[in-house]
């Protein structure tokens, strides 16, 4: 084949197979602490939406201060702005499997992803939590953060129910998702999340990059100074 990554700043290389999981949960379910784990026993890569978000928010911009607002608010930023983020955080990545924590958070995160990345996840980890127990460990959690506070959690809670619902049973159709309880200690939940990720498909994707539509041409450009990925399923 010609020169497939021509354009592209040459840190993945051609052919390369990418694994995507999204780690999905309401506020305080675990996420994170789970996907620390799964970094440490599995190799991946760990992409946090939300702390991605937060290190934009730092930023004296525009963008940031808007994000740093919405984000107090306990509300969601645009799709656009956090699939660009986490491209370029998998661009700079020289590795090959990633753990997308946060995400999608509602169906316009979900067709963003699809039309500018479009690597379908290997499955979708949802780890279910009570709302009495996530309350319980955001208020205890002591990092500092922003949104961690009685009225933002509130609201963080309705956005939940109402928005990431909807993408839950769009991948419990497509067969994607595993749920696990994420009500008990996190050595026991992270036993589930284990044999979950020890089944996973050898296989992945086999993505190069190439010139294709060109919005995402466009997009690329744009964010990361490259010119397009392309999702060769094999
Ligand atoms: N299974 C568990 N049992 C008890 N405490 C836990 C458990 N998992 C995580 N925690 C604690 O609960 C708090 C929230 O966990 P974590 O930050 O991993 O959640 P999260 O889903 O990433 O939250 P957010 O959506 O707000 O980022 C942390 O203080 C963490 O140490
Ligand atoms: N896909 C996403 C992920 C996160 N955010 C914003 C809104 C959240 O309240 C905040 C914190 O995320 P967390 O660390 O709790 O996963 O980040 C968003 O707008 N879109
Ligand atoms: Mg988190």
């Amino acid at each position: 084949m010609a020169d497939a990554n021509k354009g592209y700043d040459g840190s993945m290389p051609p052919g390369k197979k990418l694994k995507i999981v999204f780690v999905i949960g309401g506020p305080g379910s675990g996420k994170g602490t789970q996907c620390s784990k799964i970094v440490n026993q599995f190799g991946f890569t760990h992409l946090s939406a939300g702390d991605l978000l937060r290190q934009e928010a730092k930023s004296n911009t525009e963008q940031g201060t808007m994000i740093k607002n919405l984000m107090h608010e306990g509300k969601l930023v645009s799709s656009e702005i956090i699939v660009r983020l986490l491209l370029k955080a998998i661009l700079a990545s020289g590795n090959d499997k990633f753990l997308i924590d946060g995400f999608p958070r509602h169906e316009e995160n979900r067709r963003a992803y699809e039309k500018i990345v479009n690597i379908d996840p290997e499955f979708v980890l949802l780890i279910d939590c009570s709302r009495e127990e996530m309350e319980r460990r955001i208020l205890h959690r002591n990092q500092g953060r922003d949104d961690d506070n009685v009225d933002t959690i509130r609201r963080r809670f309705e956005v939940f129910q109402e928005s990431t619902l909807p993408v839950i049973q769009h991948y419990e159709k497509m067969g994607k998702l595993r749920r696990v309880d994420g009500n008990r200690q996190p050595d026991m939940v992270f036993e589930d999340v284990k044999a979950i990720f020890a089944q996973m498909n050898t296989q992945g994707r086999n993505v190069t990059i190439a010139q294709t539509n060109p919005f995402k041409r466009w997009f690329l450009h744009l964010c990361c100074g490259c010119f397009d990925v392309q999702d060769g399923r094999n």
